[in-house]
């Protein structure tokens, strides 16, 4: 069946003057489908939300939300859509309450007041005002707001930035039943793990290009699991055994020579396996193993650095380090830091 998208963008470039925000992204997400925009600052993320929602025509591609140009044909598109903007820009006097009915008065078919305040968990705060409301109580305000229309997409931008952890997770599990329910959301957040909880599937973002989409278990496949151990004091670091193709980073971790891999190619369970055969060859004891997979964070970090994942990595000791024992090649990487 050819469905319509609720959010597709293909090719889309935006300028500010001479400045290139988002440089050719593509993208979509289907119906009950939630995806978060990752990136560092500045990466185009908001520049992104901001033309899906209509502020901003698209300079060039075309971005499309229920089917529609949202900002040709905003006033069609306007009331399927919830906006939960970075700063929700409140009257400070008003209370909650009175801010929810203000936002009532603009929207067709609100969902009554007490319903709107009891899904985000702000019912005892009714009668606070926005000014005494904590910042983690002004995010769930904002909303509330943004579901009085019951929309059928939902932008969120850094939806749960100034929340505490336990009113983090309580957002976490409104986006998810609202999900659940059929809601396609498009998300951008700095919380790694929120992406991990959330999304269905994830782009990372950086200087105004996707870098790399997919679900979590994509984007992080490929990236590298790691194993790593402290050099056996008596091993020379050119005989550590290659896993898979995949050589030893070498670093120093309080006086030891750590050797650590990323086995792209093994992955964990083989490099390990390769491993402990070697150590089992040559009765050696490896102190300090560890074995993890890749997290988003590997992939994000390497990715905002500018620095993609290549396949596998090189021996970093030189050769001179290379004919060096574990003890030797501590004390002198440890001499060169100093
Ligand atoms: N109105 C504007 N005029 C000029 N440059 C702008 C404007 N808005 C954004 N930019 C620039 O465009 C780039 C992308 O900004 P954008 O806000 O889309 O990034 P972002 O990924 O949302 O960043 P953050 O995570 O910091 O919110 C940035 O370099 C920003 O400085």
């Amino acid at each position: 069946m050819d469905e319509i998208r609720p959010i597709s963008v293909d090719g889309l470039r935006q300028r500010y003057g001479d400045f290139e925000a988002v440089a050719g992204i593509s993208f979509e997400v289907a119906a009950g489908e939630l995806f978060a925009l990752l990136g560092t600052n500045g990466a185009g993320k908001t520049t992104t939300l901001e033309t899906l929602e209509g502020h901003r025509p698209a300079r060039h591609g075309t971005v499309r939300v229920l089917g529609r140009d949202p900002y040709r044909e905003r006033r069609a598109v306007r009331p399927e859509i919830g906006v939960m903007l970075q700063d929700g820009g409140f009257f400070p006097d008003l209370t909650a309450a009175e801010t929810v009915d203000r936002f009532r008065g603009f929207t067709p078919a609100p969902r009554p007041r007490g319903e709107a305040l009891e899904l985000v968990g702000l019912a005892e705060q009714a009668d606070v005002r926005v000014r005494q409301l904590s910042g983690g109580q002004k995010r769930r305000l904002d909303l509330a707001l943004a579901l009085l229309g019951r929309p059928r997409v939902l932008f969120l931008d850094e939806p749960t930035t100034g929340m505490d952890p336990e009113a983090r997770r309580a957002t976490w599990r409104i986006v998810r039943d609202l999900v659940a329910a059929g809601t396609t959301v498009l998300l951008t957040t700095h919380y790694l793990e929120e992406a991990e909880h959330l999304a269905d599937r994830l782009a990372i973002m950086h200087g105004g290009r996707i870098e790399t989409t997919g679900t979590v278990a994509e984007v992080v496949a490929g990236h590298g699991d790691r194993i790593s151990f402290q050099v056996p004091e008596r091993f020379r670091v050119a005989e550590l055994p290659a896993l898979r193709g995949a050589g030893a980073d070498i670093t120093v971790d309080a006086g030891r020579a750590v050797a650590s891999y990323t086995v792209t190619e093994a992955g964990l369970q083989g490099g390990l396996y390769e491993l402990l055969r070697w150590a089992d060859e040559h009765r050696v004891e490896l102190r300090g193993l560890q074995a993890r997979s890749a997290s988003l964070e590997d992939v994000f970090l390497r990715t905002s650095a500018g620095a993609r994942a290549t396949e596998g990595t090189e021996t970093e000791g030189t050769e001179t380090e290379g004919a060096r024992t574990g003890a030797e090649t501590a004390a002198a990487l440890e001499g060169a830091s100093r």
